[in-house]
């Protein structure tokens, strides 16, 4: 499965440098049949920013990433990656995006790095000789595990290889769906550490979860989506991290309101 390794043709593509926010909706109302979804959204996800988006079951989480996808449609306003609307241009707007969903699938047949080999080739990239040791081994997954066959993996170690895919696509935008549901603890802060890194490297990060405390520990706005809209968006501050206690209060006002 692994392709010819050819170092002068295995230069990575440049990150784009965006101009705007890489991720930007505006006023975004979108549904299904009669039923309406979102409902005058806005979020914008500068770069080199994890954004936490939170809301209650069937809030429209999932359908927000995929109107940024392209797989929805917005019935009125806009919605853009790096200036590309998803719904116009899904392949270029896809080109920019790297999506873990909830669940990752990937080959039980085949090793970590063959993983990785095969996912890059399907996007068009060819890695140059070492590059995907160096993403699996920069995800936290041991040396001994990169060539086992991923039949046997834990979800913590799947993780891992999908976001060494996500890294070694350098793109400007990372969509996660529930990242860190079904990881222990020590995985969670592994993946948070990751995350870290990937921001540091100027990605825009938005990431839909239920888990208010990795939310709390990694991200630098925390969006809650209710009523098919964000109605309250907060901010950490330096190095002053959220209050858990406060967000669970919050998150309940909120999902209090969806109920009634
Ligand atoms: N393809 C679809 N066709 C029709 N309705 C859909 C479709 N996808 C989602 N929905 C509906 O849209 C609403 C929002 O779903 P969505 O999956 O975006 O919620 P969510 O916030 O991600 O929820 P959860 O936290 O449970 O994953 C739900 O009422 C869901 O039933």
């Amino acid at each position: 499965m692994s392709h010819d390794h050819d170092p002068a043709a295995g230069e990575q593509r440049e990150v784009p440098m965006p101009t705007t926010d890489p991720i930007l909706i505006s006023d975004l109302t979108l549904g299904y049949g009669t039923h309406t979804v979102l409902d005058g959204l806005s979020l914008a996800v500068p770069a080199g920013s994890i954004t936490a988006l939170l809301g209650g079951n069937g809030a429209g989480k999932s359908t927000t990433l995929s109107a940024l996808l392209g797989f929805a449609r917005a019935r009125t306003g806009t919605i853009t990656v790096c200036g590309i609307d998803p719904a116009a241009d899904p392949d270029e707007a896809r080109r920019l995006i790297a999506y873990l969903p909830e669940n990752v699938a990937l080959y039980d047949h085949l090793s970590a790095f063959e993983n990785a080999d095969y996912l890059l080739a399907l996007s068009g990239e060819r890695p140059k000789r070492g590059t995907i040791e160096d993403a699996l081994s920069a995800a936290g997954l041991q040396d001994r595990a990169w060539h086992r066959r991923l039949g046997g993996f834990s979800k913590g170690m799947r993780q891992k290889v999908a976001i060494a895919v996500a890294l070694l696509r350098q793109v400007p935008v990372l969509l996660l769906d529930e990242p860190t549901s079904g990881l222990d603890p020590r995985a969670t802060a592994d993946f948070n550490a990751l995350l870290a890194e990937v921001r540091a490297r100027g990605t825009a990060v938005l990431m839909v979860t239920h888990d208010l405390l990795s939310a709390a520990d990694i991200a630098d706005r925390i969006a809650f989506l209710e009523a098919g809209r964000v109605e309250h968006e907060v901010a950490a501050s330096g190095e002053e991290r959220f209050d858990v206690r406060k967000l669970h209060a919050r998150f309940q006002l909120g999902a209090g309101r969806l109920a009634a």
